[in-house]
This record gives structure tokens, C-alpha cells and sequence, in this order.
């Protein structure tokens, strides 16, 4: 078997890789993390799935992706196989998606198929391919540390030897299922024997023998009594049928008599009737009588000619004609009685109501008037107002017939008058302050010239010469004053002049009101005038008026009482009519009463007439009855002759006898025979079914007892196939572990020759033992690390060529696979460790795929795989480094 291709697809670091393997030594660097491992895992995990993994589903998918794909091809013995796994993630289970084997006999799908298939194909479960084909990464001491047993069952298990041991095991088992049956069997066989013998001391035949001459005794007794009570019952069957005749003739004797009895109280009963009802055809005869009076007295009521119902029907005829006619006048005249009061009503309101509007009428006018008198007062008023006013206004005329201006001009005057007084007024003034100064000028001149001093210059004058100036001044005074004294005057002439203008100016105002008050009161009197004139024509008209309403009024009231006059009329007509009704109904009645007495005396005849024909058939009927009791006598007479009493005491003697022999021999004789014959019979099947189940003992112990020599033969065989495979094995590992030892010293002296150790012994029970040059023994845990590791390899490489030499050929073994196996190797062995590549390559190993990092190694290879890790992104990738550059390699690691 040999890897050809494997392609991944988000598995661990890998995003997506592929890589074609070829045959020979294929060596996979890369630094630490980068995936190298991880490459020979996937192809691990494509062949055997999830029991490949140490850890779970989950981890082989790339972290954060939903599903990993891995695909691996192969070829397997001649023929080339395809896997192909799909896993997906959701949530955080993880789920193997698809699962799909191709090989040449077709296709396996489903994981666990797919996982049996490559099994069986490469003849090696997971654990077995671990530990033969694929060393992985740590596990150096598995072999070695481990127990013998373990590594005998792990070897054994490789090549096939514990099938061997499953055989001796399924062997062993068989025997002991043998056993047990064997022994159950038997002690089955012993019961059963003593059963037979315990059977046979009991003499069963002498019994049955005894059993069959009793009950032949009884049988015959039996019929002996049946034949006797046969004949007892037929002497008792031939007695009741006498008693029974004579029964039915007596019953019929019976039934005679009682029919005669019953005609014969019939007849009496219904010759009863016939009498009663004679009697009622006579009262009714009287009845008829009386109605016949009563008919006549109730015609004499009414005018019929006579009492039959055509003269009724035709008399109701003519009273219902009159009826309607009566009711159909007293209809309209009752519309018209109400017609007529209706009309009577309005025309006493329209009266009414014409007589409150004339009232009306006459105090509107009323109204009018006293308005009118009202103006006519304020007229008189008013015009004597206005011969005041005229008065005043000439009063006002005539005091400026005196005055300098005419009336209308006054107040230009005041004017004028006015501004001379203050003309005059500030002349005064002026002349009055003249005067002063003239009299201080003056007085001045004199206080000087009394101190002597000149009065004009104020010098010192004796005996001045301008005494003269003190003269003037005093002139001056003078003609000042009679100025002032004349303008004085003035003013108080114009001051008069004034209060004439004024009081001039007054009047002229006040003639001008009263002027304006006479057009005025004008215009008030002309008002009052029309008012007057429009108010007395008013009021007459309406008072014309009034007199017309209360005029039309009256005419109403007299239509009014006519028309009530006449519907009193028309009310009496319909009271008349009414009784007339009346009469009407009592004659109705009165027909009523001959009709119903006619019905009555028809009824009772009738009656009368259905009595009779009653007495009639009854006569008839009793006819009849009495021809039937003639005969039925006769019948009587013929019965009683027939019955014969002594045969009926003898029957009755003769059914007594038998009826006593049967109860004895029934309830006793018979009942009694028969429990012993039944005893008898289940005493002989008793018997019987002793004897049959003695022939069943019998045929079944011989049975078993064929069946217990058969498992005895068994047995033997069993014991002997047992021990068989327990030879074989221990033959077969015998043999292997001599092999086995061979191999592995081969394979040590190879990669371990140095002068310390001499050889290693594997003994058949796998025990593994290394003898040091001078024979001493060494336990193998006892090696340092890296002999450790060197040792594993030799193991694994022998156990790998046992195997291919043993059963390759068969099922070609899977490529060598060896991850990091130079760990704990110092230069020198991993040298050794190329040496035993080699080796195994020499010796027909296809395809060995290494994980390292080492040179050697690394330039044993044929083929270089390069895997390396993205930093940024974290994911590997794997590629193939065709020449090998051992420079390049060192530089990179
Ligand atoms: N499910 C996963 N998703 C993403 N990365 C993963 C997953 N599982 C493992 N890895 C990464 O893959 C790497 C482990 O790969 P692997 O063991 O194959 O490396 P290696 O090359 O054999 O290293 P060494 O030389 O140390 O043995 C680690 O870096 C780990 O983080
Ligand atoms: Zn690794």
C-alpha cells in the first residue's frame, strides 16, 4: 500500500494543500508549528477517521471555519483508492458531513463503512496501523514500556495470532456450554429413569382387566332397567289419552251450557230495552204536543201565514232590506246634524270676532283724539310764545332808534370806542410822569436854592442871578397839571361812551336769539297743525268702521241660530230612526223563536223515529238468539250422553301405577347405576393414561440418551479443538519471536553497533532482555533516551519486516511513517538512522515518509517537502522541494 496524492482543505493550519507522494523516502521540514505533523495526521484521519485522533472532530477543522475537507488517494494491491471526508462544524459539535471510499469494487460511503473497509483491506485496525506502520511523535517508549502481555497481545494482534487465541477462547467456551448441557441432560435422564421404574412396580394391566369385567356387570344392568321403564311409560302415555278425551268432552259440555246461559240472559236483557224504549216513544209523543202549541202561540207574534222556513227566510229578507235602509238614512242624517251644528259653531265665533274687532276699532279712535286735543293745547301755547317774542324784538328795535349806529353794527362800534379810550388813556399816562419829573426838578431847584446855592449849576451863589429858572419850573407844573386834569375828563367821557357801545352790543345778541327762537317756535306750530288735521279725520274714519263690524256681526248671529234650529230638527229624525232599529231587532227575535221550536220538534221526531227502528231490530235480533239456544240444547243433551266415568276410574288407576314405577326407577335405580359405571370408566382411564405415559417415559429416556452420548463425542471434540489452537498459537509465536529476535538483532546491530552491547533477547512471552558485551542483562527502560529511541525504531522497523515478509504479498503493509524519530539522536546515530532507511528501502519498502528537521536526513531523502506557516495569516502551506538543497535548508531552519 502507498500514498499517491493528498489534498486538504481547512484542516488545522492548512488553508488549502496538496501534495502528490511518491514512492521512496519522503522527507517533510519545516519549523516548529508550521504543520508537519499536522500533513501525516490528515492522511492518518483520511483512513480511519475520528478513532485516529487523539483529540476530537472539532479540532481538525481550522479554527473559525465551518468545515474541513480531506482527501487521500492510494494504491493498494494493484488497485487505486480514492477517500474523501467532508467535516463540518455547527455550533460546537462537529459532524462528519460526507464519507466516501473508491476503490475498484466499487463505492463505500458512511463513516463507520468506510472505516471497516480499509480495516479489512489493509488487515489493520487504527491501533495496530499505529503501532506498526506510523511512529508517531513522542511515542519512542510505547513498545518498550509496555508489559509483556501487551505487547504479546499487540503483536499477536498484527499478525493475526490473536485470531488464534479468539478461536481457542470461542473453543473453550463451546466446551463449557457442553458441559453444562451434558449435566443437565443427565441428571433430566436419572429422573426419568426412576420415574419408569416406580411405573412399572404398580401392575397396571391385572387392574385394567378387573376395572373392564365391573363395568361390563353394571352396563348390562342398566339396560335391563332402561327396557322396564320403556314400558312403564308407554301403560302411562295410553291411560292420559283416555283421561284426555274424557277432559276435552267435559270442556266441551261446558262450554255449551255457559253459551246457553249467556243467550238466554241476552234475550231477557234486550226484551228490557224494547220495553224502556216504549216508553220513550210515548213521552216523546206528548213532547211533539206541546212544541205543536208552542209554534202556533209564537206565529201569532209575528205576520208569517205560516211556520215553514221558506216564509222565515223570505220574512228576514224583507227585515234586513228595511234595516239598511233605515241605517243608511241614519248616517246621513246623523253628517248632517253635525254638519249643521259645525256651521252654527263658526258662525257664532266669526260673530264674536267681529264684535272685538269693532271694539278695537272705537278705541284706536279714542286715542286718535285725545292726540288730537294734545296739539290743539300746545298750539295755543306756542303762538302766545310767539306775540312775546315779536314784543321783545321790537322793545330791542326801538332803543336803536336812539343809538349812532343801526342794529347789526354794535359791535364794530364797541371797537371803535374801545381803542380811543386807551389813546386817551396813555396820553394821561405820558402827561402824569412829565409831571413829575417837572415837580422833582422843581423842588430840587428849591431845596438848593434855600442852601444857597445856584439852582441851575449849584454853585455857591450869593445873591444868585439865575434865581429865574425856579419860575419856569413852576410854570412847567402848572400848564402840566390842567394837561392832566383835561385828559382826565377825556378819559371818563370815553369810558361812558364805552359802556353805551356795550350794552348796545348786548341787545343786538339778544335779538338775535329770539329771532332764531320765533323761526323755531314756527316750525313747531306748523307740526302741531297737521297733527291735529290728520288725527280728527283718523278717528272719524275708524268710527265708521266700528259701526260696519258690529253691523256684519249681528247678521252672523242671526245665521247662527238658524242653523242650530235646524240641526235640532235633524237630531230628532235621527232618534227616530234609532227606535225604529229597535223595533226592527225584536221582530228578528221574534222569528228566531219559531225557527228554533220549528228545529226542536223536527229533532224529537227524529228521535223519535231512530227509537223505533231500535226496537225494531232488537225484536229480530232476540228472534235469532232464540233459534240458536233450540239448538244448542240439543248439543247439550248429545254431550252428556257421551261421557263414561268408569273408564275414567280405571285410566286413572292404571296412570297412577306407572307414574310410581317410573319415579322409583329414575330418580333411584337408574341414577345409582349409572355414578358407578362413571367411576368406573375414569378409573380405567386412569389406567390408561398411566400406561401411555410409561410409553412417553420410556421413548424419552431413550431419546436423551442418545443425545447424552452425542454430547459426550461433542465434548471430546471441543476439548481436543481447544487445545488445538492453543498449540498453534504458541507454536506460530514461537516461531515468531524467533523471527521477531533475529530481525530486531539485525536491525540494532545496524543502527546501534558499538561495542557495549552484544545482543537482545525476546523470549516467548515477548519479554525483551539486552546482554551488554560482558553477558550482563539490562532491562530495556534501563537504555539511556536516545538508545531508547534507537531500540523503539529497530522494534518497530523488525516488527515492520516480520510483517511484510509474513503476510505482504497477501495485504501489501502501508508506507513506513516515522514522525521525528532523530528527537533525542546525536549526530552520529541519525546517521544510522539513514543506514536503516536504507536498509528497509533495500529490503522492499515502497514508501517511507519522515518528519524532520535534520540534514542527513534531509539529504537521504528522494523527495523534499517543504511546509511553512504564514505568519500573517496563520496558515500553512506545503509544497514540494524537488532537488533536494541541503544549503538552503540549513539556511532556512
Ligand atoms: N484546528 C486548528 N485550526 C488552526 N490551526 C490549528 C488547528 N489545530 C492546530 N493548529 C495549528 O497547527 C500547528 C500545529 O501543527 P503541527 O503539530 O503539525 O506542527 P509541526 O510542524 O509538526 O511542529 P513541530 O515541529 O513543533 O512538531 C500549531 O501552530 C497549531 O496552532
Ligand atoms: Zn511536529
Amino acid at each position: 500500500m502507498r500514498f499517491t496524492h493528498v489534498a486538504l482543505r481547512n484542516f488545522k493550519p492548512y488553508d488549502d494543500a496538496e501534495l502528490d507522494v511518491r514512492d521512496g523516502v519522503t522527507v517533510i521540514h519545516g519549523v516548529n508549528g508550521s504543520g508537519k505533523s499536522s500533513l501525516l495526521e490528515a492522511c492518518f484521519f483520511a483512513l480511519y477517521g475520528s478513532k485516529a485522533l487523539s483529540g476530537t472532530l472539532e479540532d481538525v477543522v481550522t479554527t473559525g471555519e465551518d468545515d474541513a475537507e480531506i482527501e487521500l488517494e492510494f494504491v493498494h494491491d494493484g488497485g487505486t483508492y480514492r477517500i474523501e471526508r467532508r467535516i463540518r462544524v455547527s455550533g460546537d459539535r462537529a459532524t462528519t458531513a460526507k464519507c466516501v471510499l473508491e476503490g475498484p469494487d466499487g463505492t463505500v460511503e458512511g463513516a463507520r463503512d468506510v472505516r471497516r473497509h480499509v480495516a479489512s483491506l489493509l488487515r489493520m485496525d487504527a491501533e495496530a496501523f499505529v503501532n506498526c506502520a506510523y511512529v508517531q511523535q513522542g511515542e519512542v517508549n510505547k513498545l518498550i514500556n509496555a508489559s509483556p502481555s501487551q505487547r504479546q497481545d499487540m503483536i499477536d494482534d498484527l499478525l493475526q495470532l490473536g485470531k488464534l487465541e479468539e478461536y481457542r477462547e470461542r473453543a473453550g467456551n463451546a466446551r463449557l456450554g457442553v458441559e453444562d448441557v451434558l449435566t443437565s441432560k443427565r441428571s433430566v435422564l436419572d429422573d426419568i429413569e426412576s420415574q419408569i421404574a416406580a411405573k412399572e412396580d404398580e401392575d397396571l394391566h391385572a387392574r385394567l382387566n378387573a376395572l373392564e369385567s365391573d363395568l361390563a356387570e353394571v352396563d348390562e344392568k342398566v339396560s335391563n332397567y332402561e327396557a322396564q321403564r320403556d314400558k312403564a311409560k308407554s301403560t302411562l302415555d295410553a291411560a292420559q289419552s283416555t283421561l284426555d278425551e274424557h277432559a276435552e268432552k267435559r270442556e266441551r259440555l261446558s262450554e255449551v251450557e255457559s253459551a246457553i246461559e249467556e243467550l238466554q240472559s241476552k234475550v231477557s236483557e234486550d226484551e228490557a230495552e224494547r220495553d224502556t224504549l216504549t216508553d220513550r216513544i210515548r213521552e216523546l209523543d206528548a213532547k211533539l204536543d206541546e212544541l205543536d202549541d208552542d209554534i202556533e202561540s209564537a206565529v201569532a207574534e209575528t205576520d208569517l201565514d205560516e211556520a215553514s222556513d221558506d216564509a222565515i227566510d223570505a220574512r228576514r229578507d224583507t227585515l234586513a232590506e228595511r234595516e239598511s235602509e233605515i241605517r243608511e238614512e241614519l248616517s246621513e242624517s246623523r253628517q248632517r246634524a253635525q254638519a249643521l251644528r259645525t256651521q252654527a259653531e263658526r258662525l257664532e265665533e266669526r260673530a264674536t270676532d267681529l264684535e272685538s274687532r269693532a271694539e278695537e276699532k272705537r278705541e284706536a279712535a279714542d286715542a286718535d283724539e285725545s292726540t288730537a286735543d294734545e296739539a290743539a293745547t300746545e298750539l295755543e301755547s306756542f303762538r302766545e310764545k310767539r306775540a312775546d317774542i315779536e314784543s321783545s324784538i321790537a322793545d330791542i328795535d326801538e332803543q336803536f332808534a336812539d343809538a349812532p349806529v343801526e342794529r347789526g353794527s354794535a359791535a364794530a362800534l364797541l371797537d371803535e370806542r374801545r381803542t380811543e379810550r386807551s389813546e386817551a388813556r396813555e396820553s394821561l399816562a405820558e402827561t402824569e410822569t412829565e409831571l413829575k419829573n417837572a415837580r422833582e426838578r422843581l423842588t430840587e431847584a428849591e431845596e438848593l436854592r434855600d442852601a444857597g446855592k445856584c439852582p441851575e449849576c449849584g454853585q455857591p451863589v450869593d445873591g444868585s442871578p439865575h434865581v429865574d429858572a425856579i419860575d419856569d419850573r413852576e410854570a412847567d407844573v402848572e400848564s402840566l397839571e390842567a394837561e392832566r386834569d383835561e385828559l382826565e375828563s377825556t378819559v371818563e367821557s370815553l369810558d361812558a361812551a364805552v359802556e353805551a357801545a356795550e350794552r348796545l352790543v348786548e341787545l343786538e345778541t339778544r335779538a338775535d336769539s329770539l329771532t332764531d327762537s320765533l323761526s323755531h317756535l314756527d316750525d313747531r306750530i306748523e307740526d302741531r297743525e297737521k297733527t291735529l288735521e290728520s288725527r280728527r279725520e283718523a278717528a272719524t274714519e275708524k268710527r265708521e268702521t266700528a259701526d260696519e263690524l258690529d253691523a256684519e256681526a249681528s247678521e252672523k248671529r242671526e245665521a247662527a241660530t238658524t242653523q242650530a234650529e235646524r240641526a235640532d230638527t235633524v237630531e230628532a229624525t235621527v232618534e227616530d230612526l234609532e227606535a225604529d232599529l229597535d223595533a226592527l231587532e225584536t221582530r228578528r227575535e221574534r222569528l228566531d223563536r219559531v225557527e228554533s221550536l220549528v228545529e226542536t220538534r223536527a229533532d224529537t221526531v227524529d228521535t223519535q223515529e231512530r227509537l223505533r227502528e231500535r226496537r225494531e231490530t232488537l225484536a229480530e235480533v232476540n228472534d235469532e238468539r232464540r233459534e240458536h239456544l233450540t239448538e244448542r240444547r240439543n248439543r247439550r243433551a248429545e254431550l252428556r250422553e257421551a261421557v263414561d266415568e268408569a273408564a275414567v276410574e280405571s285410566a286413572k288407576k292404571r296412570k297412577q301405577n306407572a307414574e310410581a314405577y317410573l319415579e322409583k326407577v329414575e330418580t333411584e335405580v337408574l341414577p345409582k347405576l349409572r355414578d358407578q359405571r362413571d367411576d368406573l370408566q375414569s378409573r380405567i382411564g386412569g389406567v390408561q393414561s398411566d400406561l401411555e405415559r410409561l410409553d412417553e417415559l420410556r421413548e424419552r429416556r431413550d431419546a436423551l440418551a442418545e443425545r447424552v452420548g452425542a454430547l459426550e463425542s461433542l465434548h471430546d471434540e471441543v476439548s481436543t479443538l481447544e487445545s488445538t489452537y492453543g498449540d498453534l498459537r504458541a507454536d506460530l509465536r514461537q516461531r515468531n519471536v524467533e523471527v521477531l529476535e533475529r530481525m530486531l538483532n539485525e536491525t540494532f546491530d545496524l543502527v546501534y553497533a558499538n561495542d557495549a552491547y552484544s545482543r537482545i533477547r525476546l523470549d516467548g512471552e515477548y519479554g525483551l532482555t539486552v546482554f551488554q558485551k560482558d553477558g550482563t542483562a539490562l532491562d530495556p527502560e534501563q537504555l539511556s533516551g536516545g538508545e531508547r529511541a534507537l531500540f523503539n525504531l529497530s522494534l518497530r522497523c523488525a516488527i515492520y519486516r516480520l510483517l511484510a515478509e509474513g503476510i505482504d504479498g497477501a495485504a501489501p503493509l502501508p508506507p513506513l511513517i516515522l514522525d521525528e524519530p532523530t528527537v533525542f539522536l546525536d549526530t552520529g546515530h541519525v546517521s544510522r538512522l539513514v543506514d536503516l532507511v536504507e536498509d528497509m528501502q533495500s529490503r522492499g519498502v515502497k514508501q517511507i515518509l519522515i518528519v524532520s528537521h535534520d540534514d542527513e536526513l534531509v539529504g537521504a531523502a528522494d523527495d523534499l517537502v517543504r511546509v511553512e506557516k504564514n505568519p500573517t495569516t496563520n496558515r500553512s502551506t506545503v509544497e514540494r522541494t524537488d532537488a533536494p538543497d541541503i544549503a538552503s535548508v540549513l539556511a532556512d531552519d
